[in-house]
């Protein structure tokens, strides 16, 4: 579903912090993407989510040439994608459970239709007393697993996400590696950009992607 090619990224004139990336990621597949930090592994989820395009080579997206998309296309397939950014992205005028619902009331479903649903994900990731707060008064993992709740609602075919656990605490980490193990499990491709080790020990054949000094080294 997503296919790089010979892949090169540079800054304006600076030298290319990717260099020859080729991987593809597989329907109902799991990896970790990680590498010290300024290694590049946000630049490289930024490529997927074509908010960068490459300075080189070649990316397919959902088996499209993400040279030739429009704006109308590229909107089309971003809401097939999940994303959760590092600097969280809530709207602050709008309640924990309001921002969590945004995508579905987006997609013009009711509120009585996805209530349940919004609510049992709110509470699973922690946050069922915080349901009416808004952004603002959240902590910081708090709003992160508001992001992530975000990210999972629509079940995403792909779901991007940039250090989902840097802010919560050991055990809550391993309860949101759960929560996107299940969404694997029920058809969901995950890329997770993660410097946490003792994370990734837990899912033992999840592939790695290991960034270095440009280059990308994938481990089955
Ligand atoms: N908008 C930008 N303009 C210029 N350089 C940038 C920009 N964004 C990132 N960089 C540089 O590109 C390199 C890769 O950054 P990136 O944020 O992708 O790394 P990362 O692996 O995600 O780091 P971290 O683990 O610290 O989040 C770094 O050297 C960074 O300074």
């Amino acid at each position: 579903m997503v296919r790089f090619e010979n892949v090169g990224l540079r800054y304006g004139m600076g030298t290319e912090v990717l260099r020859d990336i080729s991987f593809a990621i597989e329907p109902q597949s799991f990896q970790f993407l990680t590498g010290p930090s300024g290694a590049g592994k946000t630049t490289l989820l930024r490529l997927i989510l074509m908010s960068l395009r490459p300075t080189r080579g070649f990316i397919s997206l959902f088996g499209q040439d993400v040279s030739q998309l429009g704006k109308d296309e590229i909107s089309a397939i971003r809401r097939r994608v999940g994303v959760v950014f590092q600097d969280f992205r809530l709207l602050d005028h709008l309640t924990t459970y309001e921002n969590v619902a945004l995508p579905l009331f987006v997609q013009g479903q009711e509120d009585r239709t996805y209530r349940p649903q919004v609510v049992e994900l709110l509470r699973w990731v922690g946050l069922g007393d915080h349901i009416h707060a808004y952004p603002p008064v959240l902590s910081g993992g708090e709003k992160q697993r508001a992001a992530i709740a975000r990210a999972l609602i629509v079940q995403p075919e792909l779901l991007l996400a940039d250090e989902p656990t840097g802010n919560v605490d050991p055990t809550l980490a391993r309860r949101l590696l759960r929560l996107f193990m299940e969404l694997n499990k029920s058809g969901t491709s995950v890329i997770i950009a993660t410097h946490d080790l003792a994370l990734m020990d837990q899912f033992d054949s999840a592939k790695r992607f290991v960034l270095g000094e440009g280059r990308l080294h994938i481990y089955d």
